[in-house]
């Protein structure tokens, strides 16, 4: 497992002097400090900073960056870029410090410079949305290969660049870290790029630097408000990506309102694309058809090119995830006899996503998955609902200290979908776990406690839905489990690929893949 403080860098770079880059950006180099000095790549967090770097010191919510300037400097920095007030940790220390107003919205197109501006030499593919970045992400890497291109990947997951492969500790990385990152790719010949850009990352400037080939928008749903505040900054945000500074072109899923109006709204030229049968777009999806585990579709487009090819993963939003895979590299420019001949010696799009749908047993069935907001539980709970002779259990709970709107939501949202719920703890970080876990029950049931639920008493389609509270995790995983029947499925939501659950401070080791397997292997004991 590699730590978080792994970083993939090129081994070779060209050397940039100070001077040069404080004019290339107009920034001012402060008085009494040495006043050149060569750079050779760029880092924004002195943990990872190896000799040559420029440290870039940045005011955050919980550190200045500046105040770890001297150990930077210790670990081989030659210069410091900053602000005002980093200035007064940064001097002194025996090289230049760069002075900028907002370092941060500098620094992508500063790292960009330093390393030669390495976005360039790739075919740039980004995905943007509430639901399904990492999944389309996964698919588009695996089609580009198909195609026979070295590709990239950058997402929540993890990253890779031809052979090497670390974990991921953010969905996008910072400014810094992602033109260090494709410098890498250069060196390590690839060619292209399947890269999830989150809104934190474009409110955050860490993908200056970079203007995507073709950007891919997959959904709009409540998330990240304790962030963007509300919904339409989040979706303003969102619409950044559609802008001649970020993207050349575009393919927007209009399957919701949010796509239509991106689409509509959108700077760039884009192409529409739509799974909703009799909806009209550029690109319709239709015939759609049960294939293996997933799902077999038809891709055509208004000027009559059309491919039928499919996906293994369950679920309608995977053939969404999956159509705009290959919409986006269609748009990129790609023959669609190519693409689907491509598709058709590799199975179509059949990459396993770690923690997305990731089937670990069949009697009963167990599947992981990260759904973590309301629409995705419920859109979770519905794919695996066709395929399911028995009963449909599902474990899940709300993060603590994040969106608490959602908790109850939530819960009415695994009643709705499910026949047993087992509400439990996700990363509960600085709140009571307990608490988190009552706001979600409070949405579960009428009176918010544990029990058995009638839904739409009285009416047609009236359930019965068992509610169970159990904490800690690992031991909700494992009573679903041992109560399944070999028809049953379960899914065990929330987390997908995470490995470490944080509360009040502290990692604990806690993988639902693993606990997962633990009680499979218990229930054959
Ligand atoms: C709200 C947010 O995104 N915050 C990110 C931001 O934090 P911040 O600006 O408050 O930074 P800070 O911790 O105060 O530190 C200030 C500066 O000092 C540096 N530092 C800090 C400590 C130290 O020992 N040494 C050091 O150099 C930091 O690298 C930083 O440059 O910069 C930090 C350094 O890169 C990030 O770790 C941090 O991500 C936090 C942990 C986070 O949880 N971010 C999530 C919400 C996020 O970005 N998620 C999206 C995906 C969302 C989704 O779609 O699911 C993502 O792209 O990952
Ligand atoms: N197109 C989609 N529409 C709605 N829900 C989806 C879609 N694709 C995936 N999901 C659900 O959302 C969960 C997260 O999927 P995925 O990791 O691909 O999205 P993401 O955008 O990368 O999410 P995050 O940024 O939170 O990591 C999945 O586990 C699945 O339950």
């Amino acid at each position: 497992m590699t730590s978080p403080f792994d970083r993939i860098r090129p081994a070779a770079t060209t050397a940039r002097q100070v001077a040069d880059l404080a004019v290339a950006f107009g920034l001012t180099i402060a008085p009494g400090q040495p006043a050149d000095a060569a750079v050779t790549c760029v880092a924004s967090d002195n943990r990872v900073i190896r000799p040559g770097d420029l440290f870039v010191a940045l005011p955050g919510a919980r550190a200045h960056g500046a105040q770890f300037a001297a150990d930077a400097v210790g670990r081989g920095a030659t210069a410091v870029l900053t602000d005002a007030r980093g200035l007064e940790f940064a001097e002194g220390l025996g090289v230049p410090v760069l002075v900028a107003d907002d370092p941060r919205a500098v620094l992508g197109s500063v790292a960009a410079w330093v390393l030669g501006n390495p976005a360039d030499d790739l075919m740039t593919f980004g995905v943007t949305g509430t639901n399904g970045k990492t999944t389309t992400t996964y698919q588009l890497d695996h089609l580009l290969r198909a195609l026979g291109w070295t590709g990239g990947l950058i997402g929540t997951v993890e990253t890779r660049s031809g052979d090497r492969v670390i974990a991921s500790t953010l969905t996008t990385p910072e400014a810094a870290d992602l033109q260090a990152l494709l410098a890498a790719m250069r060196e390590d010949h690839v060619r292209t790029l399947a890269m999830e850009v989150s809104s934190h990352a474009l409110a955050q400037h860490r993908v200056d630097g970079i203007v995507f080939g073709v950007a891919g928008f997959t959904n709009l749903t409540q998330d990240h408000l304790d962030f963007h505040g509300d919904f339409e900054s989040y979706f303003a945000t969102k619409a950044e990506l559609f802008t001649p500074a970020r993207a050349r072109r575009g393919v927007v899923t209009i399957d919701d309102t949010w796509g239509e109006r991106m689409a509509a709204e959108a700077r760039i030229p884009v192409a529409t694309l739509t799974t909703l049968p009799g909806k009209q777009a550029d690109w319709t999806v239709t015939d759609v058809a049960p294939s293996g585990t997933g799902s077999a579709f038809t891709l055509t487009h208004r000027d009559g090119r059309t491919l039928r090819t499919s996906t293994s993963l369950p679920g309608a939003y995977n053939v969404a995830n999956a159509a705009l895979a290959v919409t986006m590299v269609l748009e990129g420019g790609c023959d669609v006899r190519d693409v689907s001949e491509a598709l058709a010696a590799a199975d179509g799009l059949s990459a396993t996503v770690p923690g997305r749908m990731e089937v670990l047993a069949t009697a009963p069935r167990v599947v992981v998955d990260f759904a973590h907001n309301t629409e995705a539980l419920e859109l979770a709970l519905a794919a695996l609902r066709p395929t399911t002779s028995g009963r449909l259990a599902v474990v899940f709970g709300a993060t603590g200290d994040r969106d608490p709107g959602k908790r109850p939501f939530m819960g009415a949202a695994a009643v709705r979908g499910a026949d047993v719920v087992y509400v439990t703890d996700d990363d509960p970080h600085d709140e009571d776990p307990a608490k988190v876990r009552a706001e979600v029950l409070a949405g579960a049931s009428p009176d918010g406690a544990p029990g058995t639920v009638v839904t739409e008493a009285g009416g047609a389609d009236s359930r019965t839905v068992e509610v169970h509270e159990v904490a800690p995790r690992a031991d909700a995983v494992r009573a679903a489990i041992l109560a399944a029947g070999v028809d049953d499925t379960v899914l065990v939501a929330g987390r997908g690929h995470e490995t470490i659950q944080e509360i009040a401070g502290v990692d604990h080791v806690l993988d639902d893949r693993v606990e997962a397997r633990a009680a499979l292997a218990a229930r054959t004991a």
